[in-house]
Order: structure tokens, then C-alpha cells, then sequence
């Protein structure tokens, strides 16, 4: 049965500061920097053979440091990217008007194309992130692999694993460098493909860290 790990980047300046970053990015903090290093401890012990990350900074440094730790490759993916969050992207969550929020709600409000005007849908987000999910199907056998990406995009992946729409509301809360475990089974009585055994785990990290409101 393949497991893979899904893990999201360490704390970065901008959700910090509670700024929208999408496809635009800022640095990981220093705390940021030492999540990446508990978390790619937790990655070794796991046996990570694989990892592949979204090609933004903050995907790209975390998974520089995981590599390093467990001595293994990556493979940048540009489909495991954040959601494109078009015009509200680099702006304050408390600065967005009226209208702006009803944009930000469009996504998880029950219509499968809402959108933030020049940004994605979470269907096309879904789509994306289940196609590179699907490549690792192709691993050698006794592959462990380990994806690094982003709160949204990972958000949807589980939730629509879980047979959510691609926009319903998150009731998942994915903090900075937690791990989330996916296996891929064939089983007569409960569901053939994609399972989740563990969702937002934070165990490894010696810190509180944020989740996306950055509470
Ligand atoms: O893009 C962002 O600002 C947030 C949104 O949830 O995602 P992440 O910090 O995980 O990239």
C-alpha cells in the first residue's frame, strides 16, 4: 500500500504578518526555518524516499531542508503550487473591503467555478493537485514519498479525498510544517483509492504554529 506524507511549508514573513500570498511569495521566518528542520526530522525517521515540492520559495527552502536531512532528491512540481489568489494576492486579510471578502467566500460558498478575479477556482486547485497526486502511483515499488506544499492547495486535497466538493468550507486546520498521511488501498469494504489515515499533525514541532487565519 502506497503512504504518502503531505506537508506544508514552515511559517514564512507574510503569514506572519497576515498577508495573502497565493502564487506571490516571502521568505520563510526564522521560526519557519526551524519548523523545516523538526519536521524533516520526523521525515527521516519516517523513511521519506521521494520528495517532491511546489517550485514556490517557501515549498522550494522547506524542502531543501527535508532533502538535506533525509538525503533524498526532489522534484520541483509546479501543479502542487498554492492557489492562484489573482488581485488579493500580497494584501492584508484585515485590510479587504466588503467586496473583497464576498471574492475571498466565493471560494468555499458552493459554486464550483467562485474565483478572486484573475485567480483559480478550488476545482481547477482540486484538479491540479489530484494529477500530481496520481503521479506518484508511478513510483518503484517500496516508494515513501513526501510532498511539501501549501495550506489551500493541501486543504482541498485532503478534503476532496475525504469526498468533500472542491469548494466546500475548510473544517480542516492545516498548521505551518504540519504532516498529513494519504494511503492508496484496494479494500472490498471501505473505499478503493485514495484513504486519509492522519490529517494536520504537528507532534514533531516544539512550538505552537500557525494555521492559515494565522491563529
Ligand atoms: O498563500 C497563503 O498566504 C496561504 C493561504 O492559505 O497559504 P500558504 O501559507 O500555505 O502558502
Amino acid at each position: 500500500m502506497l503512504q504518502v506524507y503531505l506537508v506544508r511549508h514552515g511559517e514564512t514573513q507574510w503569514n506572519a504578518e497576515r498577508r495573502i500570498q497565493g502564487q506571490s511569495d516571502s521568505p520563510l521566518t526564522d521560526k519557519g526555518e526551524k519548523q523545516a528542520w523538526q519536521v524533516a526530522e520526523r521525515a527521516k525517521a519516517l523513511g521519506i524516499t521521494h520528495i517532491i515540492s511546489s517550485d514556490l520559495g517557501r515549498t522550494r527552502r522547506t524542502a531543501e531542508i527535508i532533502a538535506d536531512v533525509c538525503g533524498c532528491d526532489i522534484v520541483f512540481e509546479p501543479r502542487l503550487r498554492e492557489l492562484d489568489m489573482g488581485v488579493l494576492e500580497r494584501r492584508h486579510i484585515d485590510s479587504l473591503t466588503e467586496e473583497e471578502e464576498g471574492w475571498r467566500r466565493q471560494l468555499v460558498n458552493g459554486t464550483d467555478d467562485g474565483r478572486i478575479p484573475d485567480g483559480e477556482s478550488m476545482q481547477e486547485l482540486s484538479d491540479r493537485m489530484h494529477a500530481a497526486l496520481a503521479a506518484c502511483l508511478q513510483l518503484p515499488e517500496g516508494s515513501r514519498p513526501l510532498l511539501v506544499s501549501h495550506g489551500m492547495a493541501l486543504g482541498c486535497l485532503v478534503s476532496t479525498i475525504l469526498g468533500l466538493p472542491a469548494y466546500a468550507e475548510r473544517r480542516l486546520r492545516l498548521r505551518n510544517c504540519s504532516i498529513s498521511r494519504i494511503d492508496y488501498q484496494h479494500s472490498p469494504w471501505l473505499a478503493s483509492g485514495w484513504v486519509v489515515e492522519t490529517a494536520g499533525d504537528v507532534s514533531h514541532l516544539d512550538a505552537p504554529a500557525l494555521d492559515e487565519l494565522q491563529r
